[in-house]
């Protein structure tokens, strides 16, 4: 679904440059539910803001359902933005209309698309567990009950992928874990591959896998050891962190390039340079062993 390789986004404003996106590789399934972790600036919405077509690429290759978002003309990109991809914020409540019913916020884009189908709109609100609320104003519904409505909307054009901005970030744990089942429905029965970008370590542990995002490069993955493990053992085993339940891997580029976390290369002391071995099962990387004349 998505094929991301050396992607590069460089941001310019007077005579600043800030690269945001270094070469990063990501692959995403067709049908994947999956969550990209990483520290604040290292990435994960301008990657994001680019899958959903909101901001271009600068360099690389990046192709989602068979769209070179490279390459995209003005005219394609709305069509790919109508039609493949669906957005849910962290604060989507200031998206919807307040005095409008949660219905006719989901009818609206499909007013706009010209598509408009009550039937599958009244579907989509139960879905997200608003059956019974459905007539009611935006402004009568809880934050976490607006939240539901934004990921009905968000599905109203039968996307194929799901892009989430810290889709939990402003809602308590029992509406998070709400969010959760929801899009673990919607991506079992409707077979919509979801991207969530998040800080949350609890949310990440929900899904099949794991990317990590430091300085604008893959890092790390972790991939859910059991895919069959339900959510009530998730929860269980979360006090461990992560890598109970998600074992992790370096990401290797097809170049052979890797990212060596900066508390490992302080530890051994390497600053700049390395030396490395390979005994023909493991490769060690090294401080490096001194040179005449180096220090
Ligand atoms: N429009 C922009 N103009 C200039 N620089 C930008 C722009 N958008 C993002 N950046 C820079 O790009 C880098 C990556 O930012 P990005 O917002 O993608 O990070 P993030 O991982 O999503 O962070 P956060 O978790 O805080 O949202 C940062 O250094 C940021 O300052």
């Amino acid at each position: 679904m998505i094929h991301c390789e050396g992607l590069v986004k460089i941001f310019k404003s007077d005579d600043i440059e800030v690269v945001a996106l270094q070469g990063l590789n990501l692959t995403v399934e067709q049908g994947e539910m999956m969550a990209i972790i990483g520290n604040s600036g290292s990435g994960k919405s301008t990657l994001l803001n680019i899958l959903g077509g909101l901001d271009r690429p600068s360099a690389g290759q990046v192709n989602v359902g068979g769209w070179d978002l490279l390459k995209i003309s003005d005219d394609q990109l709305v069509e790919y933005k109508r039609n493949t991809v669906g957005f849910v914020w962290q604060n989507n409540a200031r998206n919807l209309l307040p005095y409008l019913t949660a219905l006719e916020n989901v009818e609206m884009p499909m007013l706009l698309t010209g598509k408009l189908d009550r039937a599958y709109a009244k579907q989509l609100l139960e879905w997200v567990g608003l059956k019974d609320r459905m007539h009611n104003k935006l402004h009568q519904l809880s934050g976490g009950e607006q939240q539901r409505v934004a990921i009905a909307i968000s599905l109203s054009n039968r996307p194929k992928m799901l892009l989430a901005d810290e889709p939990t970030g402003s809602v308590d744990t029992s509406t998070s874990d709400q969010i959760m089942k929801i899009f673990r429905e919607v991506n079992r029965e409707l077979g919509i591959t979801i991207v969530i970008v998040t800080h949350d370590l609890t949310l990440a542990s929900k899904v099949d896998r794991v990317v990590a995002i430091r300085d604008g490069l893959t890092s790390t993955e972790f991939v859910k050891r059991n895919p069959n493990l339900d959510l009530a053992t998730v929860e269980g085993a979360l006090n461990g962190g992560l890598q109970e339940i998600h074992e992790a891997f370096v990401v290797v580029d097809r170049v052979g390039r890797l990212q060596v976390p900066k508390e490992y290369l302080e530890a051994v002391g390497i600053d700049g340079r390395a030396s490395m071995e390979f005994d023909g099962e493991r490769i060690v990387i090294m401080a490096p062993k001194s040179l005449e004349g180096d220090k």
